[in-house]
């Protein structure tokens, strides 16, 4: 595969959104069609309307195996239709979220473990892991202030969980940072956005120097 796979992780409100809508407008300008923005679990019908059961309120009562296996199923789905085709093309693909997320938020988050998670993803992405991570790190008290502070009415079942979620999905984050430091970069995303912006640039620039 030609291309290159660099997806983004954190816990929510961590500005993942924010950095890859500034990043992504500046590499669009250089790259053009080179360029894939995408987002875990959507981007295709299928996984789209995977998403919605997995997020809607009225399901509070959904089992977390049963989440994760749609999480993962919402994956592969994304994986087949979207990530390997532009790789295949040679593109370079911007993913928000990939199997970290399942990690964190529902093999410690909603401690199903870790390991089974993860062994269970190998079916959706076989193989597949991000040629780079960009991990945004935040604690959890400031995600969860973040997301409050800017909210406009939407809210979702996950951001109802209690504080104690939240901090096991970062501990988790940040094992897995820990287990592949070639793969998962850290970036300290409690600093103003324009600081965070340029780390990010960094960290990519040392793996692919003429990227920006
Ligand atoms: N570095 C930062 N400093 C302060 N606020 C930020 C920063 N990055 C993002 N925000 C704000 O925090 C909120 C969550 O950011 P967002 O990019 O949506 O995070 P995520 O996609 O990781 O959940 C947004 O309102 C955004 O404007
Ligand atoms: C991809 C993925 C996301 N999630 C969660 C993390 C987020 O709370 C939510 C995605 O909602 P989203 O609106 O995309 O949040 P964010 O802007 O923070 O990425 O789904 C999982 O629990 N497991 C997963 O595998």
């Amino acid at each position: 595969m030609a291309g290159k796979f660099i997806s983004f992780e954190g816990p929510d409100g961590a500005g993942k959104t924010s950095v890859i809508k500034i990043l992504g407008d500046e590499l669009q300008a250089k790259l053009g069609n080179q360029l894939m923005l995408t987002r875990e679990p959507g981007g295709n019908s299928i996984s789209e309307a995977i998403r919605q059961i997995i997020l809607d309120p009225k399901n509070t009562q959904m089992d977390a195996r049963t989440e994760a296996l749609l999480y993962a199923a919402a994956r592969r789905q994304h994986l087949v239709e979207q990530i390997i085709p532009a790789l295949d093309r040679g593109q370079v693909v911007l993913c928000d979220r990939y199997v970290d997320s399942s990690i964190a938020y529902q093999g410690a988050g909603r401690e199903i473990g870790e390991r089974e998670v993860w062994n269970m993803n190998q079916f959706a992405i076989d193989g597949l892991e991000p040629d780079l991570t960009i991990y945004l790190d935040i604690k959890s008290e400031e995600g969860i202030r973040r997301i409050m502070e800017h909210r406009t009415g939407e809210i979702n079942r996950l951001d109802v969980e209690q504080l104690e979620f939240h901090q096991r999905v970062r501990q988790s984050y940040l094992h897995l940072q820990r287990a592949y430091p070639q793969r998962i970069k850290l970036i300290d995303a409690s600093q103003p956005l324009d600081v965070v912006i340029s780390m990010v640039k960094k960290t990519i620039l040392q793996k692919y120097p003429n990227l920006f």
